[in-house]
């Protein structure tokens, strides 16, 4: 799936977007031979309680046996969203130093491998 197809699948899935109190909207979708799971960011009154897009996404796919993705696009109109230090711990335990992660607020576009994003990550 192209990037114009997978930011088309992220526009929809940022309806559910429940963030009230940042009012930052951010999506995930995660695509490749597993198929297409997204996730938007999941606010609560106790702050710190939030999960990231990023993460509900790939939760979502593990929790339902699915790891084998290609890339992550991530959609924000409300902030140019890269991902943040904790979703990219997550990614790494998942998908290889070559995982692609498109980054886009609708207007420009990113791309980055995981290893750019984070190198020398932790790992057991
Ligand atoms: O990697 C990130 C960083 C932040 N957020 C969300 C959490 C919160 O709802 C809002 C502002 O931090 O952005 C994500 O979804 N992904
Ligand atoms: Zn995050």
């Amino acid at each position: 799936m192209r990037t114009v197809e997978l930011l088309k699948v992220a526009k929809k899935a940022l309806e559910n977007s429940y963030s009230p109190y940042s009012n930052v909207r951010i999506s995930a979708v995660l695509f490749g031979d597993d198929g297409i799971y997204t996730g938007v960011n999941v606010e609560n009154a106790s702050y710190g309680l939030t999960v990231c897009a990023e993460r509900v996404a790939v939760f979502k796919a593990v929790s339902e046996g699915k790891k084998n993705f290609k890339k992550m696009l991530i959609y924000s109109p409300d902030v140019f969203p890269y991902p943040c230090g904790a979703c990219r711990q997550v990614l790494s335990e998942f998908f290889p130093e070559d995982f692609e992660v498109i980054v886009t607020d609708g207007r420009s576009e990113e791309s980055f491998t995981l290893g750019e994003l984070l190198p020398f990550n932790f790992k057991l």
